[in-house]
């Protein structure tokens, strides 16, 4: 099911926030050309160990530019740049996320290409925003997930601040931007007008705390530090966290303490009053809760916790999640080949639309693999001369 054939997407991206918004649109049955610079590409396409890649490609760079035909052109040289007008006249969405000024130094920012494409909708995210003291700084993720308190938040007690492993504002960002392509196409189905959607990575960084942020600013600034959040949630009280087992780890979410002491046998908690000391006394009932969890293996307290539905569950590396059948039954994965006979496996998209799961049987183009096509297919050659 293409839920948007029709609509030609250009991802002048890279990295991971830009890229990620045009794989989804490539998921959801958009024609996607990534457009990059000859000879290098696309800077992803470098960033990785040796062994971790497929022909000249980062593995990563494959996952996150699935579903894409990759279109080389030197935004810097007018021949080409003739070219890339043409191409941009066709399209229905412009994705680019540059450092800001970039494309209007190159004649290819929202002002310039919505005067011959009115429709377009033009989707640009940046680290910090277009104006302010932070403008020119990098957005990069790690330095986002610094200066937007999420990693001094993730932090544990008495430890410095952690941020998550993962690219999680990038990947955030980029939904962000899908959502407000996706907005703009809605309009425009009305009324013919595209439009600029512009999403920073400080933001959508922001976005992601918004419980914490908003009940800290309304409520006198009360809300937690850092270091009395241990393996915590900062709104959230006791038993909330993840504790050892026996063989393992258990993970507890928000609970009843009272039926909790009860199902572990733990008649101390019964002292404790759920709506204040779950909160003020969190790490000490933590702790009483922590000393019992040790005494027995993952998958007993796991039996006994959910014999009367409390919320608990196993915490599972990558290797056993994949393995186990609970992953299995979600067919969340795909596989693709490559010429040079090595193939790759990837998650695939989380949306399923009627039952039917969205995704695109494309696999990540090698640099420039489309170029001659698309130019001889939509006669850019000849568009570009007129
Ligand atoms: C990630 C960045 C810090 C990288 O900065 P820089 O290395 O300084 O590069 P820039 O993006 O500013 O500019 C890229 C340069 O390549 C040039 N360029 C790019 N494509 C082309 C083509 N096709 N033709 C000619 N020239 C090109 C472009 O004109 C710029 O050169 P000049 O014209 O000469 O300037 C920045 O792009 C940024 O802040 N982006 C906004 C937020 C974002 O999405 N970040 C990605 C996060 S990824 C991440 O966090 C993660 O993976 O981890």
């Amino acid at each position: 099911m293409k839920l948007l054939d029709g609509i030609l997407v250009l991802d002048f991206s890279q990295y991971l926030a830009g890229p990620s918004c045009a794989m989804r649109l490539a998921d959801m049955g958009a024609r996607v050309i990534k457009v990059e610079r000859p000879g290098s590409g696309d800077s992803g396409r470098k960033m990785t160990l040796e062994n971790l890649t497929i022909g000249k490609d980062s593995m990563n760079f494959l996952a996150i530019n699935r579903g894409k035909e990759s279109f080389c052109a030197n935004m810097k040289d007018p021949e080409d740049l003739k070219i890339l007008k043409a191409l941009i006249k066709k399209a229905d969405v412009m994705i680019e996320n540059f450092r800001p000024g970039v494309m209007k130094k190159n004649g290819l920012d929202y002002e310039s290409v919505s005067q011959w494409n009115p429709g377009i909708v033009y989707a640009t995210v940046t680290g910090y925003g277009k104006e302010g003291p932070w403008k020119t700084k990098p957005g990069q993720d790690l330095l986002i997930q610094s200066m937007s308190g999420l990693a001094w938040m993730n932090g544990n007690g008495g430890e410095p601040p952690a941020p998550f492993g993962l690219s999680v504002v990038d990947s955030y960002a980029g939904v962000h931007m899908v959502e407000g392509i996706l907005s703009v196409l809605v309009r425009r189905a009305k009324t013919k007008r595209g439009g600029l959607v512009e999403v920073t990575l400080m933001e959508s960084a922001l976005d992601m705390q918004f419980e914490g942020i908003s009940t800290y600013l309304s409520n006198g600034h009360h809300l937690p530090v850092r270091a009395s959040y241990n393996n915590a949630h900062p709104l959230l009280g006791a038993p909330y966290g993840i504790y050892e087992t026996e063989d393992g780890y258990i993970a507890l979410a928000m609970g009843s303490l009272e039926q909790l002491g009860r199902l572990l046998e733990i008649d101390r908690l019964s002292e404790y009053d759920q709506d204040k000391d779950a909160f003020v006394k969190r790490d000490e009932i933590k702790l009483i809760i922590a000393d019992k969890l040790k005494t027995g293996t993952t998958a007993h307290w796991i039996e006994i916790l959910e014999s009367e539905g409390y919320w608990c569950s196993d915490v599972y590396s990558w290797e056993r999640m994949l393995e186990s059948e609970g992953f299995k039954a979600l067919n969340f994965l795909q596989t693709f080949d490559f010429p040079n006979n090595e193939s790759m496996t990837t998650t695939t998209c989380p949306i399923s639309v009627n039952g039917v799961k969205m995704g695109s049987s494309l696999r990540g183009p090698l640099l420039g693999e489309h170029t001659e096509k698309i130019i001889e297919e939509m006669k850019l050659r000849e568009e570009a001369a007129d």
